[in-house]
Parts: structure tokens; C-alpha cells; sequence
């Protein structure tokens, strides 16, 4: 029987689970994990795998141990082999691999094409192995860390769960490795900067991001509607009490009102590719209905953009009001900037045609 009720759900498992001494992949912490994945698909529930450790399995086969960015890459490109293998390896059902950078998931037309494999995959029975393309991601274009990974990807396959498991219990009011005194939080059930001022960075030699990006990721999920846990991967009794439905860790509540799916995707998915810079005395008229911002108020650009593309919308003493999708380039943009200049206050551009944007998120249309 289902006691959790999930139809869908994605798994983040990290590295320390995978490759714990750096030295390959050991499938000692991972036959649990297997075995959950098994338990509920025979339940009828729907799993996606988000699996890290490809950098930490293939750091063996390196005489330097450097982290050199592209020794660590190469470490990705052959650890990402052994690491999917040894999954497979669990399974009497076939895998897929699937590897992604942040550009494949921040252009809406290769997000929705990731959706519908992910979708096609799943129907079929095929369990999803995700994993960054580190290989080929450069700064611009890489998610970083895959506890964020995970989150869009729960987005992306519209999972009800996500589950992250990692080398502790779950967010601890400090660091526990720092602080002996640390108590467990067990339920959240508001993001706030209190709960981001908790989360420190990771202490272990194969982690990426520690506490802080879980939050960032539980945050992308909440808000999707996506119930999230922080579970200790090495406990076999962390998944049993999942599939009873009790909380082993930390459990992220869902927002009773999930965001709109496309401000969802703008807000948590995409990237920032330049600013719109306003005045100090812009502000949106709402929240949450679309706003306008008029040519005159475009005071400076920062970027190269093209119409289409996400930008921060932000006023010249830097309050961040929004993303938002610009219909114009950073190159007309610069120029209406400047005629804004040359005639102070009194814009040569009038708002006859117009940015819109709604707070934090924003599509940005001309009306
Ligand atoms: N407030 C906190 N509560 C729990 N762990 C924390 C906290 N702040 C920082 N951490 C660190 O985060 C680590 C888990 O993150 P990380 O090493 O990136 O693991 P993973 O490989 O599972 O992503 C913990 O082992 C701990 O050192
Ligand atoms: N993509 C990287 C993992 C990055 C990452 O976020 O690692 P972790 O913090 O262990 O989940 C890899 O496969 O090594």
C-alpha cells in the first residue's frame, strides 16, 4: 500500500553516498537507496534519480588530485561511467542517463523538452539517472550543485516528493560538525532568512554546497508544491520511515498555493543574462499582477541581452526588484538609457511602449 500517497517523486543522492572514500564507487551505501527505489515502484509510485559523484568516482584515476577545473572535469567524464554502472548494476529494469547543464533547463523550448522525456521515460518504466554535465558546463552556463539540480528536475517531471539524502539527519539550527549543541529542525514550513542563516556550506572533502544549497533547493520545490525531505542516505531506517510516511529528518511543507507554473520557471530556472537598471524611486504598482515599466524609467544597462532573454530588474542603488523576461536587447535598451540621460528627467522615449513584469519573476511582455 502507498501510505505516502506520492505519485511521483525525484531522489537526490550525494556524493559521500556514492564514492565515499574517493577511491570508485561502493555500492554499500547505495543497495539501501536501490532497494527504497524498488520498494516504491512496486508501490505505483514514479522515481527519478538524481545522482551525484561523478567527480569523486573518477578521482582515483587521476595521479593529480588537484582541483584544477578541467582535472575535475575529466575526473566527471569518467567517474559519471562507473557511477551510472554501478546503479544499473541494482536494477532489473533498465536506466537512462540523462546529463544536463543549466542552459538545457534555462531556454523554456529545451526545459519542456527535458519535461517530456523525463515523462516518456518515466510511462515506460525506464528509471532516470540526472546528473550535471560537468564536462561541459562553464560558469555561465551550470547549475553547480545538484541539490539545486534536483529541485528543477522535480519541477521539470511535476514530482510531488523530493528527497534529498545526504551524509547527515537534515538542517540542524548550526553546522553539527561545528557546533555539538546543534538540534535538529524537523519540520519547516516557512523559508525564511532565519532558516538560510542556519545553513552553512559542505565540511566533507566530496560535498558541493552543504546545507546552504539544500535550502535554495527546498525552496525552488516548496514552491512548485513539491513536499521536501533532507534525509541521512547512510540509515536504511531513513527510507523505511518514508515509506510509512513518518519523517526521518527535515520535511519541507509545499506552499497551499503553488506559484504559476511560468513564474515558477522564471523565478527558480532561469538564469540572469544582464540588469535593467531604474531609477530609485521605481517600484512595482503589485506583486502579483503584471506590472509596466516605461522606457523613462530605464536609466542603465549591465550585459549583453537579446529580447526573450531573463534580467534583473534592479535601481541604481541596487534594490533588486524583479526577474523578468526583456522584449528588448541591451543594445536598444543602452540607447534609450541614454537619451534618458541627455534630457535628465524629461525622457525623449515616452512610455508608448512598455516592459511588464511582475515581482520576483515576472514575464516581461510589450503591451
Ligand atoms: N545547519 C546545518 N545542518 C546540517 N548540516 C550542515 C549545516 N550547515 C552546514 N552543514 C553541512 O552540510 C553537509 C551536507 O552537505 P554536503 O556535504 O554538500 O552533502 P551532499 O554531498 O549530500 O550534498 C553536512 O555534512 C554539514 O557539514
Ligand atoms: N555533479 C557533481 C556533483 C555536484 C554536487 O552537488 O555534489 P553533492 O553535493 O555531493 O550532491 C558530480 O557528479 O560529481
Amino acid at each position: 500500500m502507498n501510505q505516502v500517497n506520492w505519485q511521483r517523486i525525484v531522489i537526490k543522492v550525494g556524493s559521500a553516498l556514492i564514492s565515499p572514500e574517493r577511491n570508485g564507487c561502493s555500492s554499500h551505501y547505495l543497495l539501501p537507496i536501490a532497494s527504497f527505489i524498488v520498494r516504491c515502484r512496486q508501490r505505483g509510485i514514479q522515481v527519478v534519480l538524481v545522482s551525484s559523484g561523478s567527480v569523486a568516482a573518477g578521482a582515483h584515476l587521476f595521479n593529480d588530485k588537484t582541483t584544477s577545473i578541467s582535472v575535475k572535469k575529466a575526473m566527471a567524464a569518467a567517474g559519471q561511467t562507473e557511477m551510472v554502472a554501478t546503479w544499473d548494476r541494482l536494477f532489473d529494469f533498465s536506466s537512462a542517463q540523462i546529463l544536463l547543464t543549466h542552459a538545457d533547463l534555462s531556454e523554456r523550448e529545451r526545459f519542456i523538452s527535458v519535461s517530456e522525456t523525463l515523462e516518456t521515460l518515466l510511462n515506460q518504466g525506464i528509471l532516470p539517472i540526472v546528473n550535471e554535465n560537468d564536462t561541459v558546463t562553464t560558469d555561465s552556463v551550470k547549475v553547480g550543485d545538484n541539490d539545486n539540480l534536483s529541485a528543477m528536475v522535480a519541477t521539470a517531471s511535476h514530482a510531488d516528493a523530493l528527497i534529498i539524502c545526504s551524509d547527515i539527519e537534515g538542517l540542524y539550527n548550526a553546522n553539527p560538525h561545528e557546533n555539538s549543541d546543534a538540534k535538529l529542525i524537523t519540520e519547516v514550513d516557512a523559508i525564511t532568512a532565519e532558516i538560510y542563516q542556519m545553513a552553512g556550506g559542505a565540511t566533507s572533502n566530496v560535498g558541493t554546497g552543504g546545507m546552504k544549497t539544500k535550502i535554495q533547493a527546498a525552496e525552488k520545490a516548496v514552491s512548485h508544491g513539491v513536499t521536501t525531505y533532507i534525509v541521512n542516505g547512510f540509515n536504511q531506517s531513513s527510507f523505511d520511515q518514508l515509506l510509512r510516511g513518518e519523517n526521518p529528518g527535515t520535511k519541507f511543507l509545499p506552499y497551499q498555493t503553488p506559484l504559476h507554473e511560468d513564474t515558477h520557471w522564471v523565478r527558480h530556472t532561469t538564469k540572469i543574462l544582464g540588469e535593467i537598471v531604474v531609477n530609485n524611486e521605481f517600484s512595482l504598482a503589485s506583486e502579483q499582477s503584471v506590472n509596466v515599466v516605461s522606457t523613462g524609467d530605464v536609466i542603465d544597462v549591465v550585459g549583453d541581452f537579446s529580447p526573450g532573454d531573463i534580467v534583473l530588474l534592479r535601481t541604481s542603488s541596487g534594490n533588486k526588484i524583479a526577474k523578468a523576461r526583456t522584449n528588448y536587447s541591451s543594445c536598444l535598451l543602452s540607447v534609450v538609457a541614454k537619451q534618458n540621460d541627455n534630457v535628465n528627467s524629461q525622457p525623449l522615449v515616452q512610455s508608448s511602449k512598455s516592459i511588464l513584469s511582475d515581482k520576483f519573476s515576472a514575464k516581461m511582455e510589450v503591451s
